[in-house]
């Protein structure tokens, strides 16, 4: 999306008045994203957002002007799950409220989003910190597309080439995403949590309190799901007790996604994964995202699935998971326990 919102006298009052309502104040007074100039694509797609039209005429880009009461972001998506990302880098304090957050990602009424994602100082001896906010406000632990997102956003604001990587400090502990020389990027995911207690879900689990292929009756149907964290929620299905066997593309995601949001079995609500096992190594999903509702892939959601589907016994650890807006690599290693995704990230044009 080219996100380029040069407020003028001319600016559509909506607008103006949208932008007032989160306009952010700059703490340092100067420049957010000098870097921007680096990039002429980021120059003509990323965006900043002011209380009040600029009265003097100026040749700087507004991208590069100095007042406070300006908002500067720019918009990256993994997979079509998009998001704007605001350079945080001088402080622990988002730029953006919550509620700042559903405006801004509201896709008739604000710039429209999936979240929004802070790059931050480091935490705990972490290069940054990620912290995001779903389009409903609510703040995730993690999220896997978007520490993708993440990952080439700082590449771009460091002015880094080539193969890089970094540590990152999420609500779901250290993240290690790793940007390749074909511009995919693979992120150390860390290990799946299974105890049902820390998933969280009051499901009961078998006796090692692990959720696998459990009833769980969502509006009369007892559909058999498998509960995994990846520091965030997610509870994932292949079928019902009577049809084993999804075929996604018929589901209802709006009807049905919001009940497995919102079931009493999961405290902190749930992601949601439905699945269609197309073989041992080949996996097809729709996912209804807590906070977020139906998007077009989820990097955590994905790793969740291949870790259910492990559990289960329908695939290998290895897989290609498709997602509406395109496939992921997924692997849930032996040796480690730990999960590895990789992905695409792309400045949203
Ligand atoms: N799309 C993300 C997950 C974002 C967080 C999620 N909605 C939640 O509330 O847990 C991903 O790619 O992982």
């Amino acid at each position: 999306m080219a996100a380029s919102v040069p407020l003028s006298r001319s600016t559509p009052r909506s607008l103006t008045s949208f932008c007032s309502r989160f306009a952010a104040p700059s703490p340092h007074g100067g420049p957010r994203f000098v870097s921007f100039a680096r990039n002429p694509s980021w120059r003509r797609a990323a965006a900043s957002m002011s209380i009040e039209a600029p009265e003097k005429a100026t040749n700087l880009s507004f991208l590069d002007r100095k007042e406070s009461g300006f908002l500067h972001f720019v918009k990256y998506q993994g997979l079509g799950n998009d998001f704007i990302l605001v350079d945080n880098r001088d402080s622990l304090e988002p730029r953006v409220t919550p509620e700042q957050a559903v405006k801004i990602c509201d896709r008739n009424f604000g710039v429209g989003a999936d979240g929004v994602i802070f790059a931050m100082p480091g935490t705990n001896g972490t290069d940054y910190t990620m912290k995001i906010f779903n389009s409903d406000g609510s703040e995730p632990e993690m999220c896997g597309n978007g520490v993708r997102c993440f990952a080439r956003f700082i590449a771009e604001l460091e002015n880094l080439h080539g193969k890089q990587s970094f540590t990152v400090h999420t609500g779901a502990g250290l993240i290690v995403p790793e940007i390749q020389t074909d511009g995919k990027v693979k992120v150390d995911m860390g290990h799946p949590v299974l105890s049902a207690a820390d998933i969280p879900t009051k499901l009961s689990g078998n006796k090692d309190g692990a959720v696998i292929g459990d009833e769980l009756v969502v509006d009369g149907v007892a559909w058999k799901v498998t509960c995994v964290s990846m520091g965030n929620p997610h509870c994932v299905t292949f079928g019902t007790k009577q049809q084993d066997g999804l075929q996604v593309d018929d589901l209802h995601l709006s009807d049905i996604g919001p009940k497995f949001e919102h079931h009493e079995m999961f405290p902190s609500r749930t992601n949601t994964e439905f699945v269609q096992v197309i073989s041992r190594s080949h996996l097809k999903m729709r996912v209804w995202e807590r906070g977020a509702g139906a998007t077009l892939a989820c990097g955590t959601g994905a790793c969740a699935v291949v870790v259910a589907a492990v559990l289960e016994g329908r695939s290998e650890r290895k897989c290609v998971v498709d997602l509406p807006g395109g496939p992921l690599e997924i692997e849930w290693r032996e040796e480690d326990n730990r999960i590895y995704m990789t992905g695409p990230a792309e400045f949203s044009h």
